[in-house]
C-alpha cells in the first residue's frame, strides 16, 4: 500500500485512502482474435496474450496504451458476468471502467457509507494479480466501476 501511496495522487492529510488513475477500459466482445485484429493488425497496438480467467468467467486481453489500458473481454464459461451484457449488446460494448485505489478496503468502506452498493462483501484478485472490486452501475450514473488496489 505505501508504495502505491506515492505514485497516486497525493493523499490529502488525515485521508486514509487515495484515488488513483484510469487503470483500463474494458470492452465486451463477441470474440477475442476478432477483437485483436482489430488493435493489433489495423491499429498497430501492443496486445497481450490471452489469460482465461474462470473464476471471473471470462478471458481476457490487454490493448496497452502508454500510461492506460483497453481490456477486451470475452465470455468464459456458463456462469460469466458479462452473459446478459452480451445478450443485450451482441456485437460488444463499452462494459466498465477501472480506477486504482491505494487501500482498496478503506475505499470499499467509504463507498458504503455513501450508499453505493459493492458487489462482493470482500476484493478478489483481478487480472493484474491485485485486488479488486465492482460497483453497482446502478449507484454509479449508469457505469459499472471497478477499483484496484495498487
Ligand atoms: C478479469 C478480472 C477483472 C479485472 O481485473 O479487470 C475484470 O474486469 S472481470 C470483468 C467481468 N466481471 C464483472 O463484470 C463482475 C461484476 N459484474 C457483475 O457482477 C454483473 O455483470 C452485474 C454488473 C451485477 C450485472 O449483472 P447482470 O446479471 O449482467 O445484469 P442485470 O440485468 O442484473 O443488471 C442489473 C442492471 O445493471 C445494468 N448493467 C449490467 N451490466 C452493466 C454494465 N456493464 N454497465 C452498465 N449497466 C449495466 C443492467 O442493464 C440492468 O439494468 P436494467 O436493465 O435497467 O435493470
Ligand atoms: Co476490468
Amino acid at each position: 500500500m505505501f508504495s502505491a501511496v506515492r505514485r497516486l495522487a497525493t493523499v490529502p492529510a488525515g485521508a486514509p485512502w487515495a484515488l488513483g488513475k484510469l487503470n483500463h477500459v474494458a470492452v465486451a466482445v463477441p470474440s477475442l482474435e476478432k477483437s485483436v485484429a482489430l488493435y493489433r493488425d489495423v491499429l498497430k497496438a501492443n496486445v497481450s496474450e490471452p489469460q482465461a480467467l474462470p473464476e471471473h468467467g471470462v478471458t481476457t486481453v490487454f490493448v496497452n496504451l502508454g500510461d492506460t489500458k483497453i481490456e477486451l473481454l470475452e465470455e468464459l464459461g456458463d456462469k460469466s458476468p458479462i452473459a446478459k451484457f452480451m445478450e443485450k449488446n451482441p456485437s460488444g460494448g463499452m462494459h466498465h471502467i477501472c480506477m486504482e485505489v491505494s487501500d482498496i478496503k478503506a475505499a470499499m468502506q467509504q463507498v458504503k457509507d455513501n450508499g453505493i452498493r459493492t458487489l462482493t462483501p470482500e476484493p478478489k484478485i483481478g487480472a493484474h494479480g491485485k485486488p479488486v472490486v465492482f460497483l453497482h452501475p446502478k449507484d454509479c450514473n449508469g457505469v459499472l466501476v471497478e477499483l484496484e488496489e495498487e
